[in-house]
């Protein structure tokens, strides 16, 4: 379901959606990529942008028909998630955005993935992953908050594969995504779906060192 907060970006196809622009959230993302932004501003403006992002991927879950009796009596035909959700995070920036989601989601399971970069070849290979058992029969909701190649991503997703996720039952939600990594993403994976705040050729790849103060 989609109530038009994000929209799909034609160059990529109907998967990759972003976050309805306004000055706000330009804003939150001005203060986020500003070099001269102290730590802890860094920090309240990211954590605002992540509920924001978080809060448009919940809405990219599935939900079911319902109705409820209102204290007058009144049937009410609402809406209720269906069950069988977890996020998963990509460890170290995207533990930042695991708040936001139990803020939404009061006792969701998390599940986490490290993958690390060679500093000079840029080849991702996972080292740790610890997921929910039934983790195949969920809805994965995979965090991480830049995309620069989208090699992170990449490993993470195979690694979700490997363990039964079938990949139009994975939603990545993400900060900012360079074009090369939505291209490359969306190519090795056509069915998952992608909510980002801005699709822009330069990534604030400080993101991590900036959001948790560690080199
Ligand atoms: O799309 P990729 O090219 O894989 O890059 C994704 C992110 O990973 C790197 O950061 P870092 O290694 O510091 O990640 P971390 O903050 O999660 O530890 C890089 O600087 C990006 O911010």
């Amino acid at each position: 379901m989609c109530t038009g907060s994000s929209v799909s970006d034609a160059s990529f196809g109907p998967n990759v959606k972003i976050l309805n622009s306004n000055s706000q959230i330009v804003e939150l993302q001005t203060i986020i990529r500003d070099k001269n932004t102290s730590r802890s501003d860094f920090k309240f403006y990211a954590d605002r942008l992540i509920r924001l992002v978080i809060e448009e991927s919940l809405n990219q879950l599935p939900y079911s028909d319902c109705s409820v009796e209102t204290p007058t009596g009144a049937i009410y035909d609402g809406l209720k998630y269906r069950s069988g959700n977890c996020g998963v995070s990509i460890v170290r920036s995207g533990e930042a955005m695991e708040q936001g989601l139990r803020d939404c989601c009061r006792s969701i399971r998390i599940g986490k993935i490290l993958v690390e970069s060679d500093a000079d070849t840029h080849v991702a290979k996972v080292v740790y992953a610890r997921f929910p058992d039934d983790i195949a029969r969920r809805q994965v909701l995979l965090m991480y908050p830049i995309m620069s190649t989208g090699n992170t991503v990449l490993q993470a997703v195979n690694v979700l594969k490997e363990h039964g996720v079938p990949e139009d039952c994975i939603i990545l939600s993400n900060l900012f995504c360079t074009p090369i990594a939505a291209k490359t993403v969306v190519g090795a994976f056509p069915q998952m779906k992608i909510l980002t705040s801005e699709l822009h050729p330069v990534a604030p790849n400080h993101f991590g060192q900036k959001y948790f103060g560690t080199d």
